[in-house]
């Protein structure tokens, strides 16, 4: 099912014909501006499309009828030069056949508008209506037509109107003549009306304005490669190797999919400028909900209409409130009780580092100039900015930055990769002596199945060890004020799954250790009236940054754990990646570090735009729409592509020593089914399939939307690998019609759908993965 592509011809001008309200003439305008068109652009061809007349419309759903009016067009558009108007059916949100209404239903086509407005009683608040619903889905409109109505006159009023709103031209013809009594002398009465409307001096203008935006945006995709190259700075880019052609030039997006201008446009007319690239890396892993979501749109709208943006110190508004409630609730962690807002998720990370320090320095009674570092993991990466920065080890990202300056120890830890078809524990090689060999399970929910696993040796192995170390830094005389982790997944370190028992002893272990980090007695050791949400150890950080809020198929990562950390920062997904909003939430204890009469003790952190209420609003929608789409099991469709427990089959080819089975019963099936499976919309056949391609494949993961594929590189893997350029190209190249535009990190290839990415899309691209593969 390829996706819908933009309609842009260089020689062939679509437009989209709207009306704000039904009955408004929308026929008979198309007909004078085809007749117009005739008049004036004599070599070229016009063509009238009307779905609903044509029978198009009769196409059960709104992807079959946008692929056959694509089709459509694309025949018209190999004859040469021409315009095709394009007729909606009544007004803007007027539904179609599959029951979504006209504004939205061709929003992925994207035709330049020309908006037939209403010239009745009331018709200016109609086509002002129809103006803004058109706007707030991206659509431009081009020009707004009405019949010259000489009782009402709102042709005048909208004239002005629209002159302030982006210069969009106000055109009138007078209306049709009086319906004639026979079928002949309509006919002729009509031609003659058609012939003296189209001649108009202002349809001619019209049509020039038309042609003359239609090559001005043509003329502006074209230059923008150069005109980049040359005025923007690009992240994580070495611009001194971006040639202007490897810039993708995007004209829009929706749903899944990018709307990119097709190089190979440029020397050929006959070929549409635009083509759909999914979007693999979830536009740097923000998306959820599909670009230009309509009701998130609407949700921003809605809040910009209301507040634009307010500051929020010492206030509150109906959006930062509900969002902070229902997070709250929805992250299911009784320790979290407070929301604080920031705009980004490197920020939001800084401000837990901010609170977990000083709770842990008030707890032990540290001066405030001392150097206190971090837990965390090898390759964990919390952001870009300096404090955020600090929190990882030196790496690819950080070394070359002057002030960086790491505070921290960070574990080494096994690694969860399916490889030849086996689901493995891989231990790396310096930590085979203290964590044993690699281990094989029956399933990647056997993996996470932390409540057997929890009561094997290998979970005091890994305490042990953990254990040791701490005694080594606390021996050392260093000081911790914090255990950051990003729960399950580390994102931008390389996309890998870590062995899931290793978080959750690495959690225990420190939580039990609170005489390995204290130096001096506490100054305010916990009491018994803070229980449940006190904090022992150090305080636990989870950036869930990348891997909460559906990414790996749960509201939270930390439920993958079963650990409830006592700051956790979520971003990205939380606005389904429409605007930027981080909520870093804490516990009362980490709050109250902060509490003194003293205004400089409190958390002296707040952007301009925190908890912006644009943000939340849209957030508040787009966690709800997901979580309806959870309760009304969206994804069972990926559930059963192999995740489910009855499609877990039983081992049969390994040892009983090498196989550690979901179940401590021997049943192999996932017994986490009940507590939340662990599944992905990647198939399960698919990454076994994957796994086996040995030559080139040295391991696979999947979980909820996201697939990585780590590419053997005989050089040496990480950020500076180009080992997975290579299946990045074919992604690339895509099938035809269509491509992915994906990012790599190393030899790590990865790619991730949204929560409304459907089961025929992940198909095509595990297609295109594997031709590759066996290529
Ligand atoms: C987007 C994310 N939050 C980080 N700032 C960047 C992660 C590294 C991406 C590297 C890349 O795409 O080349």
């Amino acid at each position: 099912m390829a996706p819908t592509s933009s309609i842009l011809w260089r020689n062939l001008r679509v437009h989209q014909i709207y009306g704000a309200n039904t009955d408004v003439g929308k026929t008979v305008f198309t007909t004078i501006l085809c007749n117009a068109v005739a008049k004036r652009y004599k070599r070229d061809q016009t063509f009238f499309l009307k779905p609903v007349s044509t029978g198009l419309a009769q196409e059960s759903d709104s992807w079959s009828l946008l692929s056959a009016i694509s089709e459509h067009i694309a025949r018209r558009a190999e004859h040469g030069p021409g315009w095709l108007f394009l007729e909606t059916a009544g007004g803007v949100h007027s539904p179609g056949p599959s029951g979504t209404t006209q504004a939205d239903l061709y929003t992925p086509l994207r035709a330049p508008v020309v908006l037939v407005g209403d010239a009745k009683l009331g018709g200016i608040s109609q086509t002002i209506a129809a103006f803004e619903a058109l706007k707030i889905r991206g659509h431009d409109i081009e020009a707004v037509l009405l019949f010259r109505d000489l009782e009402y006159k709102n042709y005048v009023y909208l004239r002005d109107y629209f002159q302030t709103r982006g210069h969009v031209p106000v055109e009138t013809v007078s209306p049709p003549p009086a319906q004639c009594e026979d079928d002949s002398s309509e006919t002729a009465s009509m031609l003659s009306y058609y012939d003296s409307a189209s001649s108009e001096d202002g349809m001619a203008g019209i049509l020039h304005a038309l042609d003359q935006r239609a090559k001005d945006r043509i003329a502006r995709l074209d230059s923008m490669r150069d005109k980049a190259s040359n005025t923007i700075w690009y992240p994580f880019t070495q611009q001194k190797l971006l040639t202007p052609d490897r810039i993708s030039v995007i004209d829009s997006a929706h749903g899944d999919y990018f709307q990119v201008l097709d190089s190979e446009s440029q020397s050929s007319s006959n070929r549409p400028l635009l083509k759909p690239a999914f979007d693999g890396s979830a536009s740097w892993w923000t998306q959820g909900l599909g670009h230009a979501n309509p009701q998130l749109t609407l949700a921003a709208a809605y809040a910009a209409g209301r507040y634009g943006h307010v500051m929020f110190a010492e206030a509150i508004h109906e959006p930062a409130l509900a969002l902070a409630e229902l997070l709250l609730k929805e992250l299911g962690n009784p320790r979290l009780s407070r929301v604080f807002y920031s705009d980004n998720g490197s920020t939001g990370c800084e401000v837990a580092v901010k609170m977990g320090l000083r709770a842990a320095r008030t707890r032990y009674g540290w001066a405030p100039g001392e150097r206190l570092e971090i837990l965390g993991l090898k390759g964990s990466y919390h952001g870009d900015t300096m404090g955020a920065m600090d929190c990882s080890q030196p790496c690819a990202f950080n070394e070359k930055v002057e002030w960086y300056d790491g505070k921290g120890f960070w574990f080494d830890y096994p690694t969860v990769q399916c490889t030849n078809g086996k689901w493995t524990v891989a231990v790396p090689d310096a930590l085979r002596n203290d964590l044993g060999d690699s281990t094989q399970f029956a399933s990647l929910s056997s993996v996470f199945d932390l409540d057997s696993r929890t009561r094997d040796g290998q979970f005091e192995g890994y305490k042990r060890y953990i254990s040791e170390t701490l005694e080594q830094l606390h021996d050392q005389g260093r000081r911790f004020g914090a255990l950051m982790l990003e729960p399950v997944v580390l994102g931008a370190g390389g996309m890998l799954l870590v062995d899931p028992l290793f978080q959750r002893a690495l959690v225990e272990v420190v939580r039990a250790s609170s005489h390995l980090f204290e130096t001096t007695a506490p100054s305010s050791p916990p009491t018994s009236d803070e229980h449940a949400s006190s904090w022992s150890g150090l305080p636990v950080i989870f950036d869930e940054v990348f891997t909460g809020l559906y990414r790996l198929g749960r509201f939270s990562a930390a439920s993958l754990l079963g650990v409830n950390p006592d700051i956790s920062v979520h971003a990205k997904l939380l606005t389904g990646g429409l605007v930027p909003l981080c909520a870093t939430v804490a516990s009362e204890p980490i709050f109250a570090a902060f509490a003194s009469d003293d205004k400089s003790d409190a958390l002296l952190h707040g952007h301009s735009y925190t908890a912006h209420a644009v943000g939340c609003q849209v957030a508040l929608e787009s966690l709800s729409e997901m979580q309806s789409l959870d309760a009304r099991g969206a994804w069972d469709w990926a559930k059963a592509n192999g995740w489910s427990a009855a499609q877990t089959p039983p081992d049969t080819t390994m040892t009983a020593a090498s196989v550690i089975n979901s179940s401590s019963s021997g049943d192999s099936s996932d017994v986490n089914y009940s507590k939340g499976l662990v599944w992905s919309i990647w198939s399960r056949d698919f990454v076994e399939n994957v796994s086996q391609k040995m030559d080139k494949v040295s391991g696979v993961w999947a979980l909820g939307s996201v697939l990585a594929i780590s590419m053997r590189d005989e050089k040496g893997s990480g950020y500076k690998s180009n080992a997975a350029v290579s299946l990045r190209t074919a992604l690339h190249k895509g099938a035809g019609s269509w491509n992915a535009h994906t990012r790599v990190l190393g030899n790590v290839f990865y790619v991730m759908g949204g929560q409304k990415t459907d089961k025929e899309t992940v198909e095509e691209l595990q297609a295109l993965i594997l031709d590759f593969l066996d290529s």
